[in-house]
Order: structure tokens, then sequence, then C-alpha cells
């Protein structure tokens, strides 16, 4: 059966807890959430919504900056080269797997290109 795309919010909802699930059980990058951070998820899953419901649909309830929690991140434990390849692995394995379209596609560049935005000003070139 053909997959939908992207659409509204219960689809990034539902793109989102997903990528959790396996972001939680992977062996790279798990920890990061579950022990240098020790995230509330109660709390953090409808910030992660609103964020890409801002990206991908134009939602307005996001307003933070998505780049500060991952330099305090970073200065409790090294962030490196491979847990961007990571998580932008996991993220894509996601994506493809419950939609397709042009903003399932869309999911997946922007996503890449806040990675490396994020890497190049975390790690810069050098690592
Ligand atoms: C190595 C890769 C990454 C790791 C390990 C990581 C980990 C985390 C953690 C642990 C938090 C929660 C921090 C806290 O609340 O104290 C967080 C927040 C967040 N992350 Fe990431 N992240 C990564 C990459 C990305 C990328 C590529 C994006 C976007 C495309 C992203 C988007 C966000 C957003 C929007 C938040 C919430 C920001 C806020 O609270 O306003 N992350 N991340």
């Amino acid at each position: 059966m053909a997959k939908k795309d992207i659409s509204e919010r219960k689809d990034i909802e539902l793109m989102v807890s997903s990528f959790y699930k396996e972001v939680l059980n992977d062996d790279v990058i798990g920890y990061l959430f579950t022990e240098v951070v020790k995230l509330d998820f109660d709390h953090h899953m409808p910030i992660m919504y609103d964020f890409w419901e801002s990206v991908l649909l134009g939602g307005r309830n996001y307003s933070g900056n998505p780049m500060t929690p991952h330099f305090n991140l970073h200065e409790k434990e090294s962030l490196k080269e491979t847990h961007f390849e990571r998580w932008i692995k996991l993220w894509e394995q996601t994506i493809r797997n419950h939609f397709e379209g042009p903003k399932a596609n869309e999911a997946i560049s922007r996503a890449k290109q806040i990675a490396g935005l994020m890497q190049f000003k975390i790690i810069g070139l050098n690592n």
C-alpha cells in the first residue's frame, strides 16, 4: 500500500514518537537522552512536535533556539560526528518507514541541513 505524506499534526506526532522509540534503543546515541540528559519525555515530546510542525507545516507554537540545548549537552558529553551520523540515519529510516512524498523528503533534507549546521557550530571542521 502506498504510504501517505506528512500533512497534519498527527503525522508529525507519529514521525517524532517513532523516531524517539528508535533513539532510545540505540547503542550509539540512546544514552545521551537517557543517561546524560535524563529527559522528561512528557515535557520534551510536545516541544519536538511543535518544532517539526513549525518546520514542515508552518505551525507557530515553537519558540526556542534549537541549538542551545545541544551546546549544553556537548559540555556534559562531547558530541562527535558519529553521533550526528547515527541521528540522521535513524531519522531518515523512521520517515521512510512511515511516509512518502514531498514533505517526507523535506523532513529529511531539513534535518540534514540543521544537523550540518549544528555539527559545524558545535565541533567545527576539525573533528
Ligand atoms: C547528535 C545528534 C543529536 C543529539 C544527541 C540530540 C540530543 C538532544 C537532547 C538530549 C535534547 C534535550 C536537551 C534538553 O532538553 O536538555 C535535544 C533537544 C532538541 N533537539 Fe536534539 N539532538 C541531536 C540532533 C538534533 C537535530 C539534528 C535536530 C534538528 C534537526 C534536533 C532538534 C532538537 C530540538 C528542536 C530540541 C528541543 C529544543 C528546545 O528545547 O527548544 N536535535 N536534542
